[in-house]
């Protein structure tokens, strides 16, 4: 069961292991699923059903995004405008990275408390047992790791991470504005999507995933069942299936490579601005005995200080708001040391009646 306890550090020092190398599966790796999805377990009749694959360049795009949010909270889109070459530098910069020797690698380890950097996922300190991946995350510029990693060869790598950001930034900005439409709210009706309202004032961060190949895949777990604290995350991952999302709260659902394509996922931030008409989905990654799985994850999050809240043309005396007003910084704080983050602001059902709308 996930709980609120850490029970172990995230942060990765020399004396932990080089995954790579295992041949066996280590007891501190074999996987307990938590208890957190009861249901999964009543239902045997399989929902035979995929994640729906939307072009982004056709005029009913829209109209099936918002579907697709309303009831997944996640899609894959095709034709979305960010350039193959790019995704693929971007990708080859990560493949490299996690080949490069342990202590290059421990060199640009994440400093506790914050969040770039190389290491393992902030969620790891939820689960008992350790999950079979490492990561990098990069938020503003790379440089200072990049110059420890590649002595001779970071300046190139940098600019393809900037306009992997810069890329990603006007895909998230232009889905943000589909997302907020489908639910009748306009331009006019938010004042935090910045001076040209093309959401430039948002912040990001891109999350290089590497998953190795794993002596015993069934028994171990890439990166455990968690929702992101973003608006919107974009996910490119390689050819190797690894990425499940969870349906109805009842059925992994195994989201199918497509190349080129992106998997775009709610995050809490837009559950919040939504008043939960969409659902930040469940998902994780598990892992395969044969081939190495990578993914590149833009987690797109709100302008810093900035309270998100339930959008009042969403709410009425019947459809009073669920959750109270709070900001990216302070809701990351709560979820450091609540696995549920959204259970910790979601609004008591006793004070509902008491909650002005208008
Ligand atoms: C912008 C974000 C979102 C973060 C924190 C910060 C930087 C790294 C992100 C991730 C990426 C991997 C899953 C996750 C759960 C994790 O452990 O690190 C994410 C987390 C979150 O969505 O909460
Ligand atoms: O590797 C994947 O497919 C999932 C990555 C993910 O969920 C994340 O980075 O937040
Ligand atoms: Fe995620």
């Amino acid at each position: 069961m996930a709980t609120t306890q850490t029970h172990h550090s995230v942060h990765i020092t020399h004396k932990d292991h080089d995954l790579d190398s295992l041949q066996v599966l280590p007891d501190s790796y074999q996987w307990v699923q938590p208890d957190l999805f009861p249901s999964l377990q009543q239902h045997s009749t399989p929902l035979s059903d995929t994640l729906p694959l939307i072009d982004l360049s056709l005029p009913d795009a829209p109209d099936l995004i918002g579907k697709a949010l309303r009831t997944w909270g996640s899609f894959q889109i095709i034709n979305h405008g960010v350039p193959l070459s790019l995704i693929h530098a971007a990708q080859s910069s990560a493949i490299d990275l996690f080949a490069l020797p342990t202590p290059y690698k421990l060199k640009a380890s994440r400093t506790p408390g914050t969040f770039p950097g190389y290491g393992i996922a902030r969620i790891n300190s939820f689960f008992p047992k350790r999950m079979w991946s490492e990561s990098f995350t990069i938020m503003g510029s790379p440089l200072e790791h990049f110059r420890h990693l590649w002595p001779h060869d970071y300046s190139k790598r940098c600019d393809i991470m900037a306009e992997y950001d810069r890329e990603l930034k006007s895909l998230c900005g232009r889905l943000m504005w589909i997302a907020l439409s489908e639910l009748g709210i306009t331009r006019e009706d938010i004042n935090w999507a910045g001076p040209n309202e093309d959401f430039k004032t948002c912040n990001a961060a891109t999350q290089l995933n590497f998953y190795p190949a794993c002596p015993d895949p069934d028994r171990a777990m890439g990166l455990g069942a968690h929702t992101d604290t973003t608006l919107l995350t974009v996910l490119h991952q390689n050819n190797t299936r690894g990425l499940q999302i969870l349906r109805e709260g009842r059925q992994w659902v195994t989201v199918e490579p497509v190349a080129g394509a992106l998997v775009v996922q709610v995050g809490d931030m837009l559950q919040i601005v939504s008043n939960g008409l969409y659902k930040s989905p469940f998902h994780q990654a598990v892992v395969n005995r044969t081939q190495k799985r990578l993914s590149v994850a833009y987690l797109f999050v709100p302008p810093e200080n900035v309270e998100m809240s339930p959008h009042k043309k969403l709410l009425n005396p019947t459809q009073p708001p669920l959750y109270r007003p709070i900001s990216w910084t302070d809701f990351i704080r709560i979820k450091s040391n609540n696995f549920d983050g959204l259970s910790c602001i979601r609004v008591d059902v006793k004070d509902e009646k008491q909650v002005k709308v208008g």
